[in-house]
C-alpha cells in the first residue's frame, strides 16, 4: 500500500511497481492470459510472415492489448467476487457471466479485425 506521505514521483513509481506485479501474477498464474498471450504470438509470427504493413500492425497491437485488458478486468472481478461471496449466488454467476462478456466481445472483434487483415493475404496463396 501507499504512504499519504510519499510525493508526487515516489508515488508514481510505487504504483508502477503495484501494476508490473498485477501483469506479472496475471501473466504466470492465470491460463486464459497465457492462452491470449499464445494467440497474440501467434498474430505476431503471422504478421511478420504476410510482412503486415504498419497500419495492420498498429490494429494487430490495439486488439491484442483490447483483448489482454478485457481479460485482466474480467480476472480481477471475478477476484473480487470469490472473496465477497465464495458460495454460490445467483447474482455472483450473473457478476461473473457479465464480466466474462467483456473478453468475449474483444475476442470476437479480434477475430473480425483478423479476418480483414489476413483472409485476403491466405486467399492469395490458394
Ligand atoms: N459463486 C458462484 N455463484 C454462482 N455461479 C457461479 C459462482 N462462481 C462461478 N459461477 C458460474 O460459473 C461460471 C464460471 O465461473 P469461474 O469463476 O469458474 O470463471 P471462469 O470463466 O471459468 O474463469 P477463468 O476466466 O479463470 O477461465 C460463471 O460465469 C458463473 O456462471
Amino acid at each position: 500500500m501507499k504512504d499519504p506521505k510519499d510525493g508526487f514521483i515516489i508515488g508514481r513509481i510505487k504504483s508502477l511497481k503495484f501494476a508490473l506485479k498485477g501483469m506479472w501474477i496475471l501473466v504466470t498464474t492465470e491460463d486464459s492470459i497465457k492462452a491470449q498471450l499464445f494467440c497474440a504470438i501467434i498474430a505476431t509470427i503471422m504478421g511478420f510472415y504476410f510482412e503486415i504493413s504498419t497500419t495492420e500492425w498498429a490494429l494487430q497491437f490495439i486488439i491484442i492489448g483490447l483483448v489482454l485488458v478485457a481479460e485482466a478486468a474480467n480476472t480481477a472481478i471475478e477476484e473480487v467476487a470469490d472473496f465477497i461471496h465464495p458460495d454460490y449466488h445467483k447474482k455472483i454467476g450473473l457478476i461473473k457471466d457479465i464480466a466474462a462478456g467483456a473478453p468475449s466481445f474483444a475476442a470476437l472483434i479480434s477475430l473480425i479485425v483478423a479476418g480483414f487483415i489476413y483472409v485476403p493475404k491466405i486467399a492469395l496463396l490458394f
